[in-house]
């Protein structure tokens, strides 16, 4: 089994998915702001109860069909497409930053600030964000290096903490192969000091087995 890397959405209604996916990334913008409000706002318990009942009501509407546990969304590529409700990436989700990616001659830079809604120690991020953010632009870096896999082991070192509302940059990138095994190393830093590093990591991914990544992933589609 060859896994191919996805090409972004195309063909047979290009145009729907081009809308679809502005749509998904104009409903998450205004998700976050409304997650970044909720735990900035110094609102009263009545105000409070009074959003709660609007919200219920909103997400009341989002009804009709519901895609499956294992289902690849249809505006989405995997791997190595885009991933519209990753919480990393993922210009629809409420929990992703979201991370902006490119690629470069060594692997991958991504650019994103974390917001009060990542917070760990006050004012800093969160270490599992920090975790999130490193184990993703590796685990890209790897299916851009054409062996995408899974992290199997994943080592933080956390030197300074991470600032908030500060434009940070990370980096994934391939160290070396091992048979399945594939090395990786991640920084963030910010954008405006990237020779200091704030966060370090290494980590290991494993390309399943043919069997195995049929079993984990039904909606893959195989290549002949
Ligand atoms: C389509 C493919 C995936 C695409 C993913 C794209 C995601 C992109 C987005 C990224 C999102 C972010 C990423 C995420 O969030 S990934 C989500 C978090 N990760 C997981 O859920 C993975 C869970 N683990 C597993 O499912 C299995 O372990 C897999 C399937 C990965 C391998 O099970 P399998 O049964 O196939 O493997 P094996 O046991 O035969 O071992 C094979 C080799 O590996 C060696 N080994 C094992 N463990 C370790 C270790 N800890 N350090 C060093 N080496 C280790 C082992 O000794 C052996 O070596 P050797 O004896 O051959 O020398």
């Amino acid at each position: 089994m060859h896994i191919p890397l996805a090409e972004p959405p195309a063909a047979a209604g290009a145009e729907h998915l081009e809308q679809q996916q502005a749509a998904i990334t104009r409903l998450g913008h205004e998700l976050r702001a409304l997650v970044e409000a909720t735990v900035r706002t110094a609102a009263s318990a009545d105000t409070l109860h009074r959003v709660a009942d609007g919200v219920r009501h909103v997400t009341g509407q989002l009804t009709g069909r519901r895609r499956a546990r294992t289902e690849i969304p249809e505006v989405d590529g995997f791997p190595g497409g885009p991933r519209m409700y990753s919480p990393v990436v993922g210009a629809g989700s409420p929990l992703a930053p979201p991370v902006r990616i490119t690629p470069t001659d060594d692997g991958l830079i991504g650019h994103c600030t974390l917001g009060i809604a990542h917070e760990g120690p006050p004012g800093y991020g969160h270490g599992g964000m920090s975790a999130m953010l490193l184990d993703e632009l590796m685990g890209q870096a790897c299916t851009a290096a054409g062996t995408p896999g899974l992290t199997v082991s994943l080592q933080m070192r956390y030197h300074q903490p991470i600032p908030l509302e500060t434009p940070l940059r990370i980096v994934g990138r391939v160290t070396g192969t091992d048979k399945r095994k594939i090395f990786a190393a991640g920084t963030i830093t910010t954008q405006a000091d990237p020779s200091t590093d704030l966060v370090t990591a290494d980590a290991v991914f494993i390309t399943p087995d043919p069997d195995r990544t049929r079993a984990l992933f039904p909606g893959l589609e195989e290549e002949a």
